[in-house]
């Protein structure tokens, strides 16, 4: 049954912006669990709630056959793409949108791990906040975010594999940032 079940995969963006010269990196807190700090960031359709969190067979039949539904319906696509779902995360968890954003497109960066005994696969982004004052507007999900060097990032994030994300995403903004 497992087989049939897509994959625990989220998307998010890697945001930065500059300040005085200085490059800024936006995390968020989560309000939940370990209040674990990470970008903004999340998963791709309904379905991967369930492998999340566990259910019944017959909450398996309903969120496999949901998203289906819901597009059906025009509502939700279940195809969503990573960048689909890094943007309408972004929005969600700090109300930045498109338009707020310069999306460096030649950065993508994967990352395997396991959350709660089950793989997970998170792809990061990378884009800039044009305008650095823009604010940023938390959902429940979170309960504080902040605009932190590279450094304080890699001591927030905790992660070795995300530290590495951000580490990466630093070289390439010193070598694309115009
Ligand atoms: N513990 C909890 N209690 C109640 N509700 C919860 C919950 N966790 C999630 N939720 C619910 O799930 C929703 C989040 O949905 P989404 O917002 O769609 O999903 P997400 O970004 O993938 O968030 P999540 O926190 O689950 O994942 P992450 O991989 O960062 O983090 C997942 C775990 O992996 C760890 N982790 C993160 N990055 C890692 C890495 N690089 N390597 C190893 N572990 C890592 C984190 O520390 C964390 O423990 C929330 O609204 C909330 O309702």
């Amino acid at each position: 049954m497992s087989a049939m079940l897509p994959e625990l995969r989220a998307s998010g963006f890697v945001i930065f912006r500059m300040v005085c010269n200085q490059i800024e990196y936006l995390l968020l807190q989560t309000s939940y669990g370990t209040h674990h700090w990470t970008p903004p960031k999340g998963k791709g359709d309904a379905r991967n709630d369930f492998q999340m969190y566990g259910g019944s067979f017959q909450d398996r039949a309903a969120v496999v056959f949901l998203p289906s539904a819901l597009s059906c319906w025009g509502l939700t696509d279940p195809e969503e793409s990573d960048l689909e779902t890094a943007l309408r995360e972004t929005e969600e968890e700090s109300g930045l949108t498109e338009l707020d954003l310069r999306i460096l497109a030649d950065f993508r960066k994967t990352i395997k791990y396991d959350v709660r005994g089950k793989p997970k696969t998170a792809v990061y982004l990378l884009a800039e906040l044009i305008k650095p004052d823009t604010p940023i507007k938390l959902s429940d999900e979170h309960q504080d975010f902040k605009w932190v060097s590279l450094d304080k990032a890699c001591e927030l994030v905790k992660h070795q594999t995300l530290q590495e994300v951000l580490k990466e995403c630093g070289a390439f903004v010193q070598q694309n940032h115009t």
